[in-house]
């Protein structure tokens, strides 16, 4: 049944509608959101958000950044290829910040249309472009509507944090949502914190051709990920230039007349530089939703919800970077488990399915499931298996040997956890994902044949050593005494 076959006339001079749905925020968890439900129920689907859809909805998330990290590769590509060129030459493959600014724009563009309100309208939601403001525990008003829905989802996202950091009220602070703001190739970019966004950040504005400091407070980059596998992508950002500092506390933030900014540490050392980018972690937009109207309560971390992405108030939920917790690192994987609760009181939660996540660095960063600390934390007994780069053809072939594929099990050879350094780690991770899902013996993946020569090997040497470290199976042992004596 559609929003319009439950529409009736409201005290004033707003509509009444009653769906079943009501989602806020047409973000990437909205959006997904609102196509399955919409799919499952046929229409009684309203999605409000306070932007245009599109273009505008797209630059808040991970796009532009995957843009810049793919142009900044490419620079370097070409960088690289000097090496086979018969010219000599010195010059550096300079960036055209506006020229790299439009292809942005041109691949948002070409991607809209399937985040614009005519492709959602055309499926049977009702999409409201206004800012969402909750009445009560169970009305939202939206523009001239007023919504009464069954259950309501909020989608609403999140925004960079800039620190408070002294003296950082008197500089220009970047984020990942001003990247493309800059005119000129800045002539020194100091990026501060180290987890995904800053090492991938810090990387490419590197190959884009720009002096990069990486600035991180804890005493290693990528806090989140396995100490080996994060080691790995640490060496590739010093290798390519990027001056790294980790285990560093800023002390002030000193902006300069010349224009630029001194960032004085603790201990008196300083790092002088002409941009600064925060990437300092994000937090939940709710300002102006009223949520203490509907008794929807957050903390630090975002909007507070149980293991079924119910609020406080059980006919809202929250999802994608609104809500607090772990980071699902799949709004689609959220997206299905919030509609099983919200509409069809089926338990669904976070941690039944092993989700990968991705560090967009070079090499890439994949990893799902335990990590080694966790899998120690939780088993008596683990097994670790390892297999590197260097010992796979395809990576040779490719220059690209820096990485290993890395996966924990358990003595008996179940998959835990795998994490992989490597180029396009993010597909490679795959196997290790069905294995997780399906519960199949490591023995599983190394019995698979993989193309050669392709990256794809490091997964079959890891998943072999399992066998070969394992003691020599005895039956194995008089099979082999047998044949011998039959010459
Ligand atoms: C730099 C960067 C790189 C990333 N890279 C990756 C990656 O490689 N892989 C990955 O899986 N994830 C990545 N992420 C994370 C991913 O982008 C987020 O998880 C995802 O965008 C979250 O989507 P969302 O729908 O929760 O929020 P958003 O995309 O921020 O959408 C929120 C929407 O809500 C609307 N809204 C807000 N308040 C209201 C209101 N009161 N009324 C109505 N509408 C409202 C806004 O207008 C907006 O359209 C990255 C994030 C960043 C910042
Ligand atoms: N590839 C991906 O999936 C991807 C990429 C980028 C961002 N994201 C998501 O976006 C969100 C934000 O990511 P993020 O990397 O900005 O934040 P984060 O919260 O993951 O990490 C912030 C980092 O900044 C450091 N830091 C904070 N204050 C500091 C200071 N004053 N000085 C030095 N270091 C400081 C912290 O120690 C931490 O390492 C996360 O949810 C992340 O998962 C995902």
């Amino acid at each position: 049944m559609g929003v319009e076959g439950r529409r009736v006339t409201g005290p004033i001079e707003t509509e009444v509608l009653t769906p079943d749905l009501c989602i806020i925020g047409a973000g990437a968890a909205g959006l997904s959101v609102a196509a399955t439900a919409v799919w499952l129920l046929g229409g009684s689907v309203v999605l409000v958000n306070k932007e245009p859809m599109g273009e505008v909805s797209l630059k808040s998330g991970c796009v532009p950044s995957q843009v810049l990290i793919a142009a900044a590769k490419r620079m370097h590509e070409a960088r690289a290829a000097r090496a086979f060129s018969s010219e000599s030459t010195d010059d550096d493959p300079a960036v055209d910040l506006p020229r790299l600014r439009q292809h942005a724009m041109d691949v948002l563009a070409t991607l809209a249309p399937m985040n614009a309100t005519a492709r959602y309208t055309a499926m049977g939601v009702e999409v409201i472009r206004a800012e969402a403001r909750f009445l009560d525990a169970s009305t939202v008003l939206a523009g001239k509507k007023t919504i009464k829905a069954r259950r309501f989802v909020l989608a609403t996202g999140s925004r960079p944090v800039v620190p408070d950091l002294p003296g950082l009220e008197n500089v220009a602070c970047l984020t990942d949502e001003s990247l493309f703001d800059l005119a000129d190739r800045p002539d020194h970019l100091v990026v501060v914190g180290g987890s995904a966004s800053g090492a991938e950040l810090a990387q490419a504005y590197r190959r884009l051709g720009v002096p990069v400091t990486l600035i991180e407070a804890g005493a290693r980059i990528l806090r989140h990920e396995d100490p080996e596998q994060a080691a790995v992508i640490e060496r590739a950002l010093r290798r390519e230039g990027v001056c790294l500092k980790t285990s560093a506390a800023i002390e002030r933030i000193e902006p300069q007349p010349t224009g630029g900014l001194v960032v004085h540490l603790d201990g008196g050392s300083t790092i002088a530089g002409s941009h600064l980018l925060a990437a300092t972690g994000r937090r939940t937009r709710t300002e102006g939703l009223g949520l203490e109207m509907a008794g929807i309560e957050t903390d630090w971390s975002g909007i507070l919800v149980n293991r079924g992405f119910r609020t406080t108030n059980p006919l809202v939920y929250a999802i994608g970077s609104c809500a607090s917790g772990p980071v699902a690192h799949s709004v689609q994987y959220e997206a299905g488990l919030v509609i099983r609760n919200a509409l069809f009181r089926m338990p669904g939660w976070l941690g039944r399915t092993p989700v990968p996540r991705v560090v967009r660095t070079d090499p890439e960063l994949a990893a799902i499931g335990l990590t080694e600390t966790e899998a120690r934390a939780k088993y008596r007994s683990i097994r670790i298996l390892r297999w590197p780069l260097s010992a796979i053809d395809r990576a040779q072939i490719e220059g690209a040997t820096a990485g290993h594929v890395k996966a924990i099990l358990t003595r008996r050879g179940r998959v835990l956890g795998c994490s992989i350094t490597a180029p396009h780690a993010g597909e490679l991770i795959m196997p290790w994902a069905l294995a997780m899902v399906r519960q199949l013996p490591v023995s599983d993946l190394a019995r698979l044949v993989y193309p050669y020569p392709t990256f794809s090997e490091a997964s079959k040497g890891a998943a072999m050593e399992f066998r070969k470290r394992s003691a020599p199976n005895p039956w194995l042992k008089r099979l082999i005494g047998l044949v011998r004596r039959w010459g």
